[in-house]
């Protein structure tokens, strides 16, 4: 029987096992360039089987939080050039999770304070976190959106691909594509954020096709089996909605099985909160969508997320409905959480207070078993 601690090769990634770090935003990057004390938060967690790394925007247009880390400048993939080399002397394998918050943004940190961009002109009902001038965080209401014009959407596509050849080019195992959580790929996904009238918005074929020529730009350039991407069903993150989410990620993960990716990685329920959250008229199928795509000759490995417990991550694999799970909050308080699950020792509890912004307290300063008196 498969075990939460054996190892497992996913695409061309070799894992020590299948406790995986979930994509973490930590605001801890000033001027959007990794630093060295990121690099040890990273190293410290290098035991997990794989490290997603938090959000990090393909461009400026898509960084839609002060201080998250980019992937597009020289002074940031030589940041993160840190970050994989400490990783992988630690033993660990990391991918980067490349994201676009399409709407989800602030002028202030839009190229020239213009708009942020998303599929149509509708603004999310959300926050993001922006630094003021003496230094402190908070959150702000997101700025109104522009609609992308069909023109640019090459353009956008192409810097994803090119994100994705510098992340290998720094070093990342591979990459994590953030088509999750109410962001601009997600955006185009959901009817409740999609109004086109083109070809990329209306009927589900048409919402999935800005997905699709991402995965196949990213696919091309780096290879399916470095490439995964995150899904997120029925969360509400961000505003995001759709009334009907069985059909809409049935054919996304239909479309998904056409490349061997690495990983395909899901949250249950909405993000951070009831793992049983539903959008439109019935609870939502994971099972059902785990085998609409092993029907459509999907084979990558399935990662689960979202509030699981020692005990239910062990159960989903060794029954099956999972090959890795990911833990967020754990990992933040518990660097060495591989070995505190293994062992089923008592866990740090995480402190909220430090989740965004700051410096080493709530970020570094949480001990290991084998640094607790
Ligand atoms: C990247 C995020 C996501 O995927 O929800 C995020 C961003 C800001 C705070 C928490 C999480």
């Amino acid at each position: 029987m498969t075990s939460l601690f054996d190892p497992i090769k996913i695409g061309d990634i070799q894992l020590a096992n299948r406790i995986v770090m979930a994509p973490l935003t930590r605001n801890r990057s000033p001027g959007a360039v990794p630093n060295t004390l990121n690099a040890t938060y990273y190293e410290q967690r290098a035991s997990a089987g794989l490290i997603i790394t938090e959000g990090t925007p393909i461009t400026q247009q898509g960084q839609g939080y002060a201080d998250v880390p980019g992937l597009y400048t020289p002074e940031a993939l030589a940041g993160w050039r840190q970050v994989t080399d400490a990783v992988h002397r630690a033993g660990g394998k990391i991918v980067v999770q490349m994201w676009h918050v399409g709407r989800v943004s602030h002028e202030s940190l839009q190229p020239n304070g213009g708009k942020p961009v998303a599929p149509s002109a509708v603004i999310a009902k959300s926050k993001t976190y922006l630094i003021n001038a003496d230094g402190s965080g908070a959150f702000a209401e997101t700025s109104e959106p522009r609609a992308l014009d069909r023109a640019e959407l090459a353009g956008i596509v192409e810097d994803y691909r090119r994100a994705a050849r510098a992340a290998i080019d720094a070093g990342f195992d591979g990459i994590e594509i953030h088509a999750a959580n109410g962001y601009l790929i997600d955006q185009f996904l959901r009817s409740g954020s999609n109004k086109r009238t083109d070809d990329y918005g209306g009927s589900i074929e048409n919402r999935a096709r800005f997905l699709f020529a991402v995965v196949d730009a990213i696919v091309a350039e780096i290879g399916a089996g470095r490439t995964a991407i995150r899904i997120s069903p029925v969360t509400p993150a961000n505003d995001a909605f759709d009334p009907e989410p069985q059909p809409l990620f049935t054919h996304v993960v239909e479309g998904l099985a056409k490349h061997d990716l690495a990983y395909i990685h899901i949250i249950e329920g909405a993000t951070g909160g009831p793992r049983d959250h539903q959008q439109g008229d019935k609870p939502f199928d994971y099972e059902a969508l785990r085998a609409a795509y092993k029907a459509a000759g999907g084979k990558a490995a399935w990662m689960v997320n979202n509030g699981y417990n020692r005990e239910l991550a062990i159960d989903a694999v060794e029954e099956g409905r999972a090959d890795l799970v990911a833990f967020g909050k754990l990992f933040i308080a518990n660097p060495d959480l591989v070995d505190r699950l293994k062992n089923d020792t008592a866990l740090n509890p995480p402190d909220k207070d430090t989740f965004y912004g700051g410096g080493a307290r709530g970020y570094t300063d949480y001990p290991a078993l084998e640094n607790v008196a």
